[in-house]
């Protein structure tokens, strides 16, 4: 399902933090969103998933307008947010919070089953530590359960703020490879990522955001090639993050550019 924002602007109080954003995730396509800490990535996340108000501006899913609607009813459009820091009900266990994730749905039955054992499927871990308290497993296989619960609801449009933060690299590179693999199956995602070098490497498309705008469109090829963008996002060989997790990608993935 095709995702379109259209002249977006939002403030916090008085202080604007985006101005006339403007971008499209085409359906069944990744799009990397990369930006320094505080460009308004998240903000633009909240505002198209219905937890932060827009001052003016479209979002489409669909091609139908979902902007000021409320988080639930743009969630009943199938689209769901995978929030920065997780936000798991820490004291529950993987599968008490794979099943927060089927609340309102009108899921029951034989088909909860199925849709934990396809969640199990993407992430194995999750399925060995079902009955385990996920504030006790690591950050990055937290990570993993905040996207399956996001998951279990079987989105068409997923987006997902800074997956890969504070994550050790082996665990990056499975969660992207899971994300390119949805892409894949025809799920519309649009990722915001500091890690920029991993995320256009497995990305179609990317944009860049600078103080609250969106300053570049195109390939992830193109921006991955582009010497500016280099600079100021890619990092460099020292950045064992970025580097190990795009060369760490399972064979099939894209080609690492990097
Ligand atoms: N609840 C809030 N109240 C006031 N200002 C906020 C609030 N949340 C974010 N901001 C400000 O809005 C701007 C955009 O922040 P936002 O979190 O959207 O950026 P970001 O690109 O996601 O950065 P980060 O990666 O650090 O989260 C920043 O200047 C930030 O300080």
């Amino acid at each position: 399902m095709n995702l379109t924002v259209r002249g977006l602007d939002a403030r916090y109080g008085s202080t604007r933090v985006l101005h006339d954003v403007s971008c499209e995730v085409p359906d069944g396509t990744m799009v990397a969103m990369i930006g320094a800490n505080g460009a308004g990535k998240t903000t633009l996340l909240k505002c198209i998933a219905g937890l932060h108000r827009p001052d003016r501006g479209e979002v489409t899913l669909g091609g139908t307008p979902v902007a000021g609607l409320a988080a639930h009813q743009v969630a009943r459009r199938g689209l769901c947010l995978v929030p920065a820091g997780r936000q798991l009900f820490g004291e529950l266990t993987v599968e008490e919070n794979l099943l927060v994730g089927l609340h309102g749905t009108g899921v029951h039955g034989a088909a909860v089953a199925r849709r934990l054992d396809a969640a199990y499927a993407l992430f194995p871990i999750l399925r060995e530590f079902a009955g385990r308290q996920s504030g006790l497993m690591s950050g990055g296989q937290q990570q993993m359960l905040a996207i399956a619960r996001a998951l279990v609801r079987e989105p068409e449009v997923l987006l997902l703020d800074e997956p890969s933060l504070g994550i050790a690299p082996l665990l990056v590179t499975e969660i992207l490879g899971v994300l390119r693999r949805l892409a894949s199956e025809g799920v519309t995602i649009l990722l915001a990522e500091q890690n920029a070098a991993a995320a256009l490497a497995i990305a179609d498309y990317g944009v860049v955001m600078e103080n609250g705008t969106i300053t570049r469109t195109d390939t992830a090829a193109a921006l991955l090639a582009d010497e500016d963008v280099s600079r100021h996002y890619l990092g460099t060989s020292a950045d064992p993050v970025a580097v190990g997790s795009v060369r760490a990608l399972p064979a099939g993935l894209r080609e690492p550019l990097v």
